[in-house]
């Protein structure tokens, strides 16, 4: 029997589910992907099916276990590390196991005009300062309520303790362990709205203002330590899941943001900016969110965040959308063949906009278009408003912060992209740096696992891993800039109208 000393990593992500097999160095072995079906049953609403995810769960593990050539071997796989969507709200009857409803995703904007009937009662700031939150659709608390007063007798069961509320890392939990273990841990629990991040537990006077039994709720663990087994006969072994945290915490972990003051962007279906503040919990005056950054041993560590919706989701709508690309690799491509925006803006408020604006009701926009205008024009002005509004958050964090932000670590699926990684590093007039391996998501969750069953030590031991892969310096003089800058503020303006 071989020593312990692969690490599983499995990202459930809002669009894929992948599964990576680490070994010791901190070296990719094995991977194994599947993309799922995205419903849309009403405007506005987006959901996934619990049981896709699950399947693709075990799918994704069984596959990359076998391309490693593990499954012979299971015993020398030291932990699983989950790292997961986040705000997605899964409810599921704990003897069965299963859902009572479609997981409602942190995409949905169903919950709209309830949190806008809280912030007009005056809640927000209660909230903000205790969940360093806002009150916006995207969090779980109301869709967990929609799911309590829409589903039949989901409350009257939810009070009798027969139900589980889970974000996905921890419907998955439940699912591997056997359904013996209900928990989750202290990131993931940050984006619920109904923890409290200073005291980092649940706070009994939000379960009160959102209306959610307290027996519903998970057990909130550390980011590195035994959250329970796997069920011996998923894999051939009983394997210790010994990491988990929110996919974007989990980058930041992955990309070794580890010092106050360093930041990272992951563009997958979303962009999410955060910015390491150590023992500080930073609360915005610049509607940013404070949230935890992981917490090991007890001990938190804050970020300030930036949530941006539509990042990848933007090229995902050219291909399935339009269909004017087949790839979305070809945008790279296609920005380049035009010498300029020609005045072309999109504003991808397919779902609203999140930070700074959080405007659940703006939708979509392409502004500027002329009779010259291409589908090649409207590939650049999809990946440019990825770094205008990543630029815009730059700008709010760096108010909130009192530091400049100089250079950022990127990744995800967008971060491939080399023309955008050079407009974003132009327009912000900061250096990127992308890893040479951007599946970063992935690599914190084992990072996470890792620590936890020993293979790694600290987080410095994980530091030395980080390589760089590309940088990206501004080639773009001042006047461009501040033209471009500002033709993207007057299209913005124009998808704001609609939230009036
Ligand atoms: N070369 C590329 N250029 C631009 N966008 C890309 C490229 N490759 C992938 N994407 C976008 O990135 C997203 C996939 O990134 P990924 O990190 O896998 O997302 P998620 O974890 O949210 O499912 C998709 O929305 C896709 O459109
Ligand atoms: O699926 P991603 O990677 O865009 O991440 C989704 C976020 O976790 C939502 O908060």
């Amino acid at each position: 029997m071989s020593k312990a000393q692969y690490i599983i990593a499995l990202d459930q992500g809002t669009t894929s589910t992948r599964c990576i097999i680490f070994n010791q160095k901190g070296e990719a072995v094995a991977t194994s992907r599947r993309e799922f079906a995205q419903h849309y049953p009403e405007l506005g609403w987006v959901e996934h099916n619990p049981e896709d995810i699950w399947n693709d769960t075990v799918f994704t593990i069984r596959t990359a276990m076998s391309e490693a050539k593990l499954d012979s071997d299971p015993s020398s796989i030291a932990a699983i590390g989950i790292t997961n969507q986040r705000e997605t709200v899964v409810l599921w009857d704990k003897a069965t196991g299963k859902p009572l409803y479609n997981a409602i995703v942190w995409q949905d904007r169903r919950t709209s005009a309830v949190c806008h009937k809280l912030k007009a009662d005056g809640l927000e700031k209660t909230v903000h300062e205790k969940t360093g939150l806002l009150l916006d659709p995207y969090f779980s608390a109301t869709k967990l309520a929609w799911l309590l007063d829409n589903v039949a007798d989901a409350r009257i069961a939810a009070q009798r303790g027969e139900l589980a509320f889970g974000t996905i890392d921890s419907f998955l939990l439940w699912r591997l362990t056997g359904g013996k273990v209900h928990a989750t841990d202290a990131t993931n629990a940050s984006r619920t709205l109904l923890f409290n991040i200073k005291t980092q537990s649940w706070d009994p006077e939000l379960l009160k203002l959102f209306n959610i039994p307290e027996e519903l709720l998970p057990e909130v663990k550390d980011n590195s330590t035994l959250f329970g087994t796997t069920d011996p006969n998923l894999f051939g072994t009983s394997i210790p899941i010994m990491g988990m945290a929110g996919d974007q915490q989990a980058a930041l972990i992955g990309q070794a943001c580890f010092t106050p003051g360093m930041t990272k962007a992951t563009y997958g279906t979303g962009c999410f900016m955060l910015l390491n503040t150590g023992d500080q919990m930073v609360i915005s005056k610049n509607r940013m969110l404070t949230t935890t950054a992981y917490r090991l041993n007890g001990k938190p560590t804050y970020a300030l965040e930036g949530s941006i919706f539509v990042a990848g989701a933007a090229i995902k709508w050219l291909r399935d959308g339009l269909g004017i690309i087949t790839h979305a690799s070809q945008t790279h491509d296609m920005a380049t063949q035009v010498s300029d925006n020609h005045q072309v803006y999109m504003v991808p408020a397919f779902v609203g906009l999140g930070a700074p604006h959080w405007a659940p009701d703006a939708r979509a926009i392409i502004s500027g278009l002329t009779l010259n205008a291409t589908a090649a024009h409207l590939a650049r002005a999809a990946l440019e408003s990825i770094a205008y509004q990543t630029n815009d958050l730059a700008e709010a964090m760096k108010k909130d912060s009192g530091n400049d932000i100089l250079t950022t670590r990127v990744d995800g699926g967008m971060s491939a992209n080399d023309w955008f990684c050079q407009f974003l590093a132009s327009i912000m007039n900061i250096t990127v740096e992308r890893p040479s391996y951007i599946e970063t998501t992935a690599m914190g969750a084992a990072y996470l696992a890792g620590m936890g069953s020993g293979i790694w030590n600290n987080l410095s031991d994980v530091a030395h891993h980080w390589r760089q892969g590309a940088s990206f310096i501004s080639h773009m003089k001042e006047p461009e800039r501040n033209k471009k800058l500002k033709g993207w503020q007057f299209a913005l303006k124009q998808a704001l109208l609609q939230e009036e």
